[in-house]
């Protein structure tokens, strides 16, 4: 059995072009953003991959980033979960301030913890450990299921949620996850034993 399930963050958006913190906002993709998620599309049909189900976030950007993988798999139409379980960290009050006033305003440092430490969330917001606690259950009752059941699976979904995911998935420590980036439009393939564990990742950032 496959056990597949990709993982793919949402083309720029916007919002990341304007370098605004977004969270819960729901800004579309740029031009650029719709071109990574065709090429994201290519690189999976390259490696001839196809899903049995999608899921993705209640946020456009993701949303539109499957719409535009699943034309170039000629699997437009494919059923679709959308739950707000695999939204983008709620930012709180730096949600819309732009990320480089926000570092003259509070500091380098305090910027930095709000963005990738694993347990500070940002005023009013939430934090990777707060975010990690609804994706988690939401992967565990809804998603792995499906993966351990042999359906090929396909999640859409943004920067930080699925770096809670990839943290879970890869048993990254705290320390770690806050060095892992997630790229735009890439796609991380990975397959899965029986027991929900990590048999193979192939990451198709370029
Ligand atoms: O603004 C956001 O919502 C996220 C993702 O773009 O930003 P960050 O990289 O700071 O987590």
């Amino acid at each position: 059995m496959e056990r597949l399930l990709v993982l793919v963050r949402h083309g720029q958006s916007d919002w990341n072009l304007k370098n605004l913190f977004t969270g819960w906002k729901d800004p579309d993709l740029t031009e650029q953003g719709v071109a990574e998620a065709v090429e994201a599309g290519k690189k999976l049909k390259d490696l001839k991959l196809s899903f049995d189900i999608a899921f993705t976030s209640d946020l456009t950007r993701a949303q539109h980033t499957l719409a535009l993988i699943l034309e170039q798999l000629g699997q437009t139409g494919l059923e679709t979960l959308k739950d707000q379980a695999l939204n983008e960290r709620d930012y709180g009050d730096l949600t819309g301030m732009n990320k480089d006033e926000a570092r003259e305003k509070f500091g380098e440092e305090q910027v930095h913890v709000w963005r990738r430490s694993f347990d500070v969330p940002p005023p009013g917001g939430e934090s990777l450990k707060m975010t990690a606690e609804r994706v988690l259950p939401y992967y565990h009752a809804e998603i792995l299921p499906r993966v351990l059941g042999g359906e090929r699976v396909i999640v859409a979904a943004h920067g930080n949620s699925l770096r809670s995911l990839v943290m879970e998935l890869e048993g990254l420590t705290p320390e770690q996850i806050l060095k892992r980036e997630l790229a735009t439009g890439a796609p991380i393939v990975y397959r899965l034993k029986e027991d929900g564990s990590i048999d193979s990742v192939q990451d198709l950032t370029d």
